[in-house]
């Protein structure tokens, strides 16, 4: 399969048979199952996409980093029933050592971290863009693999953070021309579930196994949540008093409930204050359903959303307090986001966003001659070395063949090399846009 295509031709492969396998027949020229190529036309699409995470990343203040896309199994081992540690892309490597594909980078980025531990000044903002992946039966027939942009801050206790993150997100939407009329994010705080909870006098140990089993309300049938809440040992009031806690939209119903000395009543508020001061309030809404899937959130919670409710969820994240002593270290205040590659663009195909990537050259060198290839060269290098994009033509080719060429290559210029000019000192340049052709001295090419 062929990453963002969604048409047939991209998913046959070119006819031409492929090289001879140990049965004579031509190879399978799938990639393995649940991942994707990346021809030409769709790299340069997840390229700009990349280079829009970046550019955010960027005009924020982070600093990339990266990991191995291999790392201990012990990295997920977490006991709360979370899809992403069922399905780890796991394996016993050759020395005897439990490892799997990474199936998220937060947790890589809390290794890290660690490692420097006091050399790292705090806070700490770092990006990341890495391969993240999954082992799921193929039954669903989903993919196993997907590229997920991260931001994280670590060392920073306040609300402050999660302004700074949520606002990251709405840059990256605006950049590719989403509004606020498409997506939205819905915000809540784990500390809603842990006060409603609280009441209900549940187990602290249980929080982490509540909260995935909580976040699947909207993906599974209600009776389906009840029971597995009852297998945690909540007895049916309780299961009763927080699907209720749940339905709650309003930070007024919420203080209702909670009142207003409650820290998530407080720490919503502020943030809402912050999203008022950053100007993107439009974007955010509270929903007490949003609680995210993973065991080590630990207060505000959130995910980017596209209104027609078409979609899955487009990016989600929150705060992780506890995640480093999880690992044996001192715990530091953390929070930070994911954002996947795919969804992103079904919302762009769906919003007719998507943007128009051509292959970029500028010129295209070619020798009318083969003796005059080396002076072609010198052409190309002259070209190349003013920053212009050159296509050398090779093969013997013909000049209708050169034409068709440059008009797929969208070039601007056809630079002939012929005997006549060379002797000349120029060379022959067609303008392919104004159809304009003359000859140019070689120092007057650029
Ligand atoms: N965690 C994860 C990894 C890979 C894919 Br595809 N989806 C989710």
């Amino acid at each position: 399969l062929c990453a963002y295509a969604t048409t047939q031709e991209s998913v046959r492969g070119p006819s031409q048979a492929g090289p001879p396998s140990t049965d004579g027949g031509v190879i399978d020229t799938s990639p393995p199952r649940g991942t994707r190529d990346f021809p030409p036309e769709e790299m340069r699409l997840r390229t700009w996409l990349f280079d829009n995470f970046r550019e955010v990343s960027r005009s924020f203040g982070f600093e990339e980093v990266d990991f191995p896309v291999l790392e201990s199994e012990e990295l997920y081992i977490r006991k709360a029933g979370e899809e992403i540690t069922q399905q780890l892309y796991n394996f016993e490597d050759k020395g005897g050592r439990r490892v799997t594909l990474r199936p998220e980078l937060t947790p890589s980025l809390a290794r890290l971290v660690l490692q420097k531990g006091k050399s790292a000044a705090l806070p700490l903002k770092w990006f990341a863009i890495g391969q993240c992946w999954r082992y799921e039966r193929m039954t669903r027939g989903r993919r196993r693999e997907h590229y997920q942009w991260n931001m994280d801050i670590i060392g920073v206790p306040g609300l402050e953070a999660e302004a700074e993150l949520l606002s990251a997100i709405v840059a990256f939407f605006s950049r590719l021309g989403i509004t606020s009329k498409d997506v939205g994010i819905k915000v809540s705080n784990r500390k809603v579930l842990q006060e409603v909870l609280g009441r209900s006098v549940i187990p602290q140990r249980s929080f982490a196994a509540v909260c995935v089993i909580v976040d699947k309300i909207e993906k599974i049938p209600r009776s389906e949540v009840e029971k597995e809440l009852a297998g945690l040992g909540l007895p049916v009031e309780a299961v009763d008093t927080i699907l209720q806690a749940l339905t709650l939209r309003s930070l007024d119903d919420l203080e209702e409930l909670l009142g207003s000395e409650n820290e998530a009543v407080l720490e919503l508020k502020q943030l809402f204050e912050l999203a008022r001061g950053y100007g993107f309030e439009d974007w955010l809404q509270f929903d007490a359903s949003v609680v995210r899937g993973l065991a080590y959130y630990t207060g505000t919670v959130f995910e980017g959303f596209d209104r027609s409710g078409t979609l899955r969820a487009i990016c989600g994240g929150g705060r992780y307090d506890r995640l480093l002593s999880t690992f044996g270290g001192v715990d530091t205040p953390a929070c930070g986001f994911g954002f996947g590659d795919a969804v992103i663009v079904e919302l762009l195909k769906e919003k007719n966003l998507m943007p128009d990537l051509s292959h970029e050259v500028d010129d295209i060198v070619m020798p009318l001659e083969e003796q005059l290839r080396p002076q072609a060269a010198a052409v190309a290098a002259r070209l190349r070395a003013c920053g212009r994009r050159v296509d050398v033509v090779m093969g013997n080719k013909k000049m209708k063949w050169a034409f068709k060429h440059a008009e797929r290559l969208q070039a601007k210029r056809m630079v002939l090399v012929g005997s006549a000019e060379w002797a000349k000192g120029s060379v022959r340049v067609k303008d392919l846009s104004s159809r304009e052709e003359k000859d140019l001295p070689i120092e007057e090419l650029v």
